[in-house]
């Protein structure tokens, strides 16, 4: 009996295993198959692709890549899902302006798909169109890249100086106070309001919402859950999506209140703000593209998209002038000679200041906020660089790349303002600095954070020295990021002492 119970597993044994190594064949062969002529890159593990590969900054991950082995167009597979990633400034050019009617549609991921139902920043087509020529015809409108706009900018950081001013010299957390002020300037383009800086509403949804970009666990699992769904309904990915639309649906709260009051104070002689010149459209009737949901989150994306940015780079900026003091003494020279220590910073001072010209960009070079853009997608199949691009493939920007070339920039990994002075000390503007991207879905607040970043800096440093704060054992960290979808530092004090 034994023997042939024996025989009878070893039977059933030997066919089982050709069976299985079939099916493990034909997974294997699925998961390596790719078009042909696509281009080439890594596929990393099945499921999971190059995920656990990549480390916390993938587009280092991908610009060293794409440098050693596969060129400036590559395929990374994230996940089940190839992704192209483009490394340089040419093949950059060459999708986003050359071909950007190809090149301007947005991926719609597990993520995205339950988290964004409308706005701007994810949506492609005519809709994208329509909502993208209404977004900047209002913000001209309303003043952004004109005098009126730079006033309100020029407002809000005199406020900023009086909070900092308050600080009596001593080390403190100067970032959160940022994130408030810069995200009162595009609270007043949105809905015509600014927040004190105490205010604890204000501050909740500040730190509900805006803080994601900045959050690595959020973000490590949104781009798990974005290119993997099956982690979507796994402890820890789904807590995050959970939290995601926790908060989300609390900002929504938020810009609906102001939405009803807005409603109930409505003259249509009088449009005050964004939110307005929005309630016009829906009364003229025109379009369904102007419902009351796109403007919960139109409003709700610019809120998010107008602050963490912004103030990331001004912080970003500070960090530099500790670790680096004689560029801050070389941007008070220029100061005190353009506009002397008393004198308005105005937009119209800024052509006359090469150094200050020269820090700025060197500070969007050197710290790229989105390092990897915001991913478009094909909405046709095309070819770049000689290889073919399958409609509705998802494609990442590598900015960081651009900005960190080493076979474009002497010492990409220093700061060093320097780099855009000629010989006789006027600034040189390069356009391999990208840091709003290029082409017509370029980020649509430009304008609106050079304005801020000049107004802002610039009025600092008039009033303040800034110098380490004195409890501290070390300088801020300006290699590390937090690791979130954006590259914002991690908390830092400093000390501001009057000048
Ligand atoms: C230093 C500050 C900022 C940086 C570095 C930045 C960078 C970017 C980048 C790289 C993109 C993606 C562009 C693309 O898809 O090709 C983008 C898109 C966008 N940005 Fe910004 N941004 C900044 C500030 C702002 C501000 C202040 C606003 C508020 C008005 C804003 C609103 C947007 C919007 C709405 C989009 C989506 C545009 C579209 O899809 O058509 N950004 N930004």
């Amino acid at each position: 009996m034994l023997a042939m119970s024996f025989l009878n597993d070893l039977y059933s044994s030997v066919n089982v295993v050709p069976f299985v190594a079939a099916v493990v064949g034909l997974l294997f062969l699925y998961w390596y198959q790719r078009p042909k002529n696509f281009p080439p890159g890594p596929r990393g593990i099945p499921l999971l692709g190059t995920i656990p590969f990549t480390g916390k900054y993938v587009e280092r991950a991908a610009a060293k890549w794409s440098k050693q082995i596969y060129g400036p167009v590559m395929a990374l597979r994230l996940g089940r899902d190839d992704v192209i990633v483009l490394n340089n400034l040419d093949s950059i050019n060459k999708a986003l302006v050359k071909q950007h009617t190809t090149f301007s549609g947005r991926p719609r991921n597990a993520f995205i798909e339950d988290v964004v139902k409308g706005g701007i920043v994810f949506v492609e087509g005519n809709f994208w169109k329509s909502q993208r020529k209404f977004g900047l015809l209002t913000l001209r409108g309303l003043g952004v890249g004109k005098k009126s706009m730079e006033e309100y900018v020029a407002t809000e950081a005199s406020y900023f100086n009086e909070a900092v001013r308050s600080e009596n010299g001593k080390g403190f957390d100067i970032s959160t106070l940022l994130h408030k002020a810069i995200s009162n300037n595009i609270c007043s383009v949105i809905f015509g309001k600014r927040y004190e800086y105490d205010d604890k509403e204000f501050e909740v949804i500040l730190n509900r919402f805006v803080h994601v970009f900045d959050d690595p666990l959020s973000a490590a699992a949104a781009r798990m859950v974005a290119f993997s769904p099956y982690f979507k309904k796994i402890p820890p990915f789904s807590f995050a999506q959970y939290k995601f639309l926790k908060n989300s649906a609390i900002t929504a709260k938020f810009v609906k209140d102001i939405v009803q009051e807005h409603r109930d104070s409505y003259d249509q002689g009088n449009l005050r703000d964004f939110m307005d010149a929005f309630l016009k459209e829906q009364q003229a009737g025109g379009s369904e593209d102007f419902s009351d949901e796109q403007l919960l989150h139109y409003i709700s994306e610019l809120f998010i998209a107008g602050t963490e940015t912004t103030s990331s780079t001004l912080n970003w900026a500070l960090i530099c002038l500790l670790h680096y003091p004689e560029t801050q003494r070389n941007l008070r020279k220029e100061i005190n000679r353009v506009i002397g220590a008393y004198g308005k910073v105005c937009m119209y001072h800024k052509p006359n200041m090469p150094y200050t010209n020269a820090f700025i960009q060197e500070l969007m070079r050197y710290r790229t906020l989105a390092p990897l853009s915001v991913p478009h997608k094909t909405t046709e199949s095309s070819e770049l660089n000689g290889y073919f691009i399958p409609k509705g493939t998802t494609i990442l920007p590598n900015l960081w790349a651009v900005h960190n070339d080493p076979d474009y920039w002497n010492e990409p990994d220093k700061f060093k303002p320097e780099r855009f002075l000629d010989n006789d000390g006027q600034f040189v503007s390069s356009n391999h600095v990208i840091p709003f991207s290029v082409g017509p879905r370029h980020c649509l607040g430009e304008q609106l954070a050079r304005t801020e970043i000049f107004i802002f800096l610039i009025s600092l440093l008039q009033k303040f020295d800034i110098l380490p704060d004195p409890d501290a054992k070390e300088l801020p960290d300006i290699n590390g990021a937090t690791g979130g979808l954006a590259c914002v530092p991690n908390p830092y004090r400093v000390s501001a002492k009057e000048l």
